[in-house]
């Protein structure tokens, strides 16, 4: 919690120390000044008061308002040791100028520079320079004019003041401006920091150009002050002159009375005389001469005198400076002789000399030392008797008349006169040393101490001359190379603090940058190392030359090395030199570091890195280029351990290579066929099943080669396949070998889908069957044919009745059975033998044959026995067709070797019209009994089996 009363206090004690601040260095600055007047080369509080607003705000305007008024009293005081009201008139003025410039600084430079600031930005500094001499204009024109007006300057300097004091400010501001930021300015550790960077050098610099300063000026003011002494000296001869002169004429006075010794010299001679020698020393106000008139003289000489001027009396002056009748004295010294004798003369005659003390003991002194003695400055009789001059007095003695001559001089008149052509130039004091009172003196007030000083004597005492320069000459003898020094010295010493506020600032900023970013990659740098220990990846950075600058964990785990064993090795070298078989290549072939030539980074999925032990370490590796301003400047290797993977290859690859093996060389063809149908994978068996080539089978689909009639069902269980119905399937099929022949196969088929169930290929297994078909069909026509007339036996008779009669039964469809036995066959056997038997039997079945049609059954029941199953049989009209053609048929010879052969069959013919209740065997009966009627009627012929 803020204490509002320690703010309070604070307040005012920062207000104190900003008005202690003002004064002080305002005095300092002020010392600084060429004379006459403020022309001070740096006003240090202008800075300061307007750097307590910038930083403080206005609050700080009484404080400045206070140590300004505060300073120029002092100022005031110290020139005229008492404070009139000019002074503070001036100090006032000052002050409210001083105040108004410092708030409208500061609130400019606020308004331009936002502070809290590190005033390093060129921009700021140079609105700060920039500024800085526009508001100084405020207070130095304001501050002039007030003084021109007050009449405290004169007309003719306005310029020279204005422009000092503005130039004054200005350097004030700039130098101070800096300083006081260092002193109290936030952000206060940048500022502080500052305070050796900054202040210390502008300090020293500041003091050393103080220092010179005060040298240069002090030689400038001694080459100045040069014809001042000229002059100086000029003044005193002619005062040591003026002084002899009147001792001269004092000398030349007496010596009339030396010449008239015995004589009483009389007003006549007098006049005459000393007329002459007036008119030689027009400064001498007058000469006079007073006889010494004992009080028993006096009424004789009073008598005397009345006779030239009425109401003569020998007079003294009284309490009030009013003449009046001496009173009694024991003598008397009254002026009798008076040159020139007018109006403002004539009224001291009578005058006793010796009635004023300071004259009478003048008088003594000369009449003891018998030497011209001068009286201490003193009022003068004449005009009011205000005005001061002196007397030099010679003593008479020995002559007629006892007396004293005095030359009076007007002190304005006498040393006015002299002064006069230098008093532009010079300031002139005369000083009467023992009584310390000034005969003349036109120094200012304030001044005290001349620059030049002469003692002289003259009439018995001690006289002091002091000379001073005037403002004037001050100002016509002004050398302002010092202050011009001083001036472009404290501008270089305030851009000095300009650039080193900037460069501070920069090096600030890069120290800040450099802080900032050392902790960012420090702590990058660790969350880098951090990461990359906890990775199960090896990586490695090199520099430009391939150089190893960093490892982490993983990678010096893999590679069986250190990290000391890595850093500053060559990555190439130390473990990528060489492939597992071939030569070795370099780093310029190895396409892990020529990322640093190509920029570009590599992968590899695959490649060899080598262990200490000297294994070889499979890892896949992934090496980037890394950039700093668009310059290479290394790379970064991330690498992973592949050995698990390659063994897994490894053991794939062999186990593909057996499968490929099994596959090459299985007795069976195997194909691995795409979706479309197309074989993709072949072994040889298959090609030799289907006559094709390897190359030839690829370029074909199953389908192409497929048997026609066995497609549609082989389709129809790829289909099945595909829709997951089944996953297996197996059918007998036919192929198209090469040389268009068909070739039956045994197809064991199923399906290959990834881990999404997405069907991707077949795996066929084909046998060929096409001997066991073979067998099977010689099987099937051993079992099912009659090898002699391979016409359906028995067997196949029962199975093609049985199919007869349900179909018969179902559709309720009439058929016929033929039951017919070669008539006399015995016979033919007998006669012609066996095999002229077998030829006729296959003849009888061929003529059978060629009367039905394919839907009907010929069969070879055994012996010279048949049976015809006829088929959709209408009627028995039908059948009995059947029966003539048959009966037809065999009326032809049949050639046999030549010879020609008849044959005659007897036909029963058993017709069923769909009664269920019938069976084979007993239609076979009505069959056989009916053809046993046509047997039994004569042969070669037909009978309808008949129920009776
Ligand atoms: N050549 C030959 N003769 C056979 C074959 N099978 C049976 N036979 C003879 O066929 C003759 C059949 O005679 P049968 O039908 O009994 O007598 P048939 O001489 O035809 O007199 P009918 O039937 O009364 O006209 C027998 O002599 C059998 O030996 C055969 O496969 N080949």
């Amino acid at each position: 919690m803020i204490n509002p009363l320690s703010i309070q206090k604070n307040a005012v004690v920062y207000s104190l120390l900003l008005i202690l601040a003002y004064v002080i260095t305002g005095k300092l600055g002020l010392m600084l000044a060429l004379p006459p007047g403020y022309a001070s080369a740096i006003f240090p509080p202008a800075g300061i008061a307007i750097a307590a607003v910038f930083v403080a705000g206005r609050t700080v305007l009484p404080a400045i308002f206070l140590g300004s008024f505060l300073l120029n009293i002092l100022v005031g005081y110290s020139a005229g040791h008492q404070v009139k009201m000019t002074d503070v008139e001036v100090a006032l003025l000052i002050a409210v100028a001083s105040a108004l410039q410092a708030y409208l600084g500061g609130w400019w430079l606020k308004h331009k520079i936002h502070y809290p600031t590190t005033l390093d930005s060129p921009v700021d500094v140079v609105t700060f320079f920039i500024s800085a001499p526009v508001i100084c204009l405020i207070s130095a024109t304001i501050s002039v004019t007030g003084l021109l007006s007050l009449g405290l300057i004169e007309k003719s300097l306005f310029f020279t003041s204005w422009a000092s004091w503005w130039i004054g400010d200005t350097l004030g501001l700039i130098v101070m401006l800096p300083l006081t930021l260092v002193a109290i300015g936030k952000p206060r550790a940048i500022w502080k920091k500052r305070s050796l960077t900054i202040a210390v050098p502008m300090l020293i610099t500041f003091a050393l150009l103080i220092i010179t300063f005060v040298v240069v000026s002090r030689w400038e003011r001694k080459e100045s002050l040069v014809e001042f002494d000229a002059l100086s000296n000029q003044i005193s001869e002619q005062l040591r002159v003026r002084f002899e002169s009147q001792e001269a004429v004092i000398g030349q006075t007496s010596a009339l009375f030396s010449y008239r010794a015995s004589e009483k010299v009389t007003r006549q001679d007098f006049y005459h005389f000393v007329s002459a020698i007036k008119r030689e020393s027009p400064m001498t106000f007058a000469i006079e001469w007073a006889p010494k008139v004992t009080h028993r003289e006096r009424a004789s000489y009073v008598k005397q005198l009345s006779k030239e001027f009425q109401d003569f009396e020998i007079k003294q002056l009284d309490a009030q400076r009013k003449l009046v009748v001496s009173s009694d004295k024991d003598f008397y010294f009254p002026i009798t002789y008076i040159v020139p004798l007018k109006e403002s003369t004539r009224a001291i005659l009578g005058v006793d000399l010796a009635s004023l003390p300071d004259r009478k003991d003048a008088i003594q002194r000369a009449i003891s030392l018998k030497a011209a003695i001068a009286s201490p400055p003193t009022r003068l009789i004449i005009n009011d008797g205000t005005e001061l001059g002196l007397m030099l007095i010679y003593p008479i003695h020995g002559t007629s008349q006892d007396g004293v001559l005095s030359a009076v001089l007007r002190a304005n008149i006498f040393f006015g006169e002299l002064f006069k052509p230098f008093a532009h130039t010079v300031h002139v004091r005369l000083t009467d040393v023992e009584s310390g009172k000034y005969l003349y003196n036109n120094f200012a007030d304030n001044q005290i101490d001349s620059l030049y000083t002469r003692d002289f004597r003259f009439g018995g005492r001690y006289y002091r001359l002091d000379t001073l320069p005037t403002a004037q000459y001050y100002q016509q003898h002004r050398g302002w190379q010092s202050w011009n020094m001083l001036a472009v010295g404290l501008f270089g010493t305030g851009l000095m603090g300009a650039l080193l506020l900037i460069g501070t600032g920069y090096t600030a900023r890069i120290e800040n940058l450099v802080k900032q970013k050392t902790e960012e990659l420090k702590d990058s740098f660790y969350r880098f190392q951090e990461i990359t220990s906890t990775l199960g990846e090896g990586i490695y950075v090199t520099d430009i030359n391939g150089v190893i600058t960093f490892t982490n964990p993983k990678a010096q785990d893999l590679l069986g090395r250190s990290e000391s064993e890595l850093l500053g090795q060559n990555a190439h070298s130390l473990f990528h030199h060489r492939p597992i078989e071939g030569s070795s290549h370099t780093e310029r072939e190895c396409l892990i570091s020529n990322v640093i030539h190509s920029k570009q980074p590599y992968k590899s999925t695959e490649e060899v890195f080598w262990h200490k032990n000297g294994s070889p370490i499979y890892v896949s590796v992934n090496s980037v280029p890394f950039f700093r301003n668009n310059e290479i400047i290394g790379t970064l290797v991330v690498f992973d351990d592949i050995s698990d993977r390659k063994k897994i290859e490894f053991a794939l690859r062999a186990s593909e290579k057996s499968f490929k093996e099994i596959i090459e060389y299985a007795p069976i063809g195997i194909a691995i066929v795409s979706l479309d149908g197309r074989f993709t994978v072949v072994n040889q068996t298959l090609c030799n099943i289907v006559g094709y080539t390897n190359d030839e089978l690829i370029r074909r689909t199953f389908q192409e080669i497929t048997y026609p009639d066995d497609l549609s069902l082989d389709l129809e269980h790829v289909q099945r396949l595909l829709d997951g119905e089944i996953d297996t399937y197996r059918m007998e099929k036919r192929y198209i070998r090469k040389d268009n022949v068909p070739v039956w196969v045994q197809l064991s088929a199923s399906i290959f889908r990834d881990e999404n169930l997405t069907p991707q290929y077949f795996i066929a297994q084909i046998e060929d069957i096409s001997e066991r078909k073979i067998r099977d069909n010689e099987v099937h026509q051993h079992a099912y044919f009659d090898t002699l007339t391979k016409l359906p036996n028995r067997r196949m008779l029962m199975e093609k009745l049985s199919q007869a009669l349900s179909q018969s039964e179902h559709h309720q469809r009439k058929f016929a059975l033929f039951f017919l036995d070669l008539d006399h066959f015995k016979q033919i056997n007998d006669t012609l033998g066996h095999d002229t038997g077998d030829i006729i039997l296959k003849e009888a079945a061929s003529r059978l044959l060629s009367c039905v049609r394919s839907s009907d059954t010929v069969s070879r029941l055994g012996g010279d026995e048949f049976v015809i199953i006829l088929n959709d049989v209408s009627s028995a009209h039908d059948a009995q067709l059947l029966a003539e053609k048959i009966l037809n048929n065999f009326s032809e010879p049949i050639d046999v070797n030549g010879s020609e052969l008849f044959i005659g069959t007897s036909i029963g013919i058993a017709v069923h019209d769909g009664d269920t209740k019938t069976t084979i065997r007993e239609l076979m009966k009505r069959a056989d009994s009916a053809m046993y009627e046509s047997k039994a009627s004569g042969r070669n012929r037909y009978s309808f089996y008949t129920s009776t």
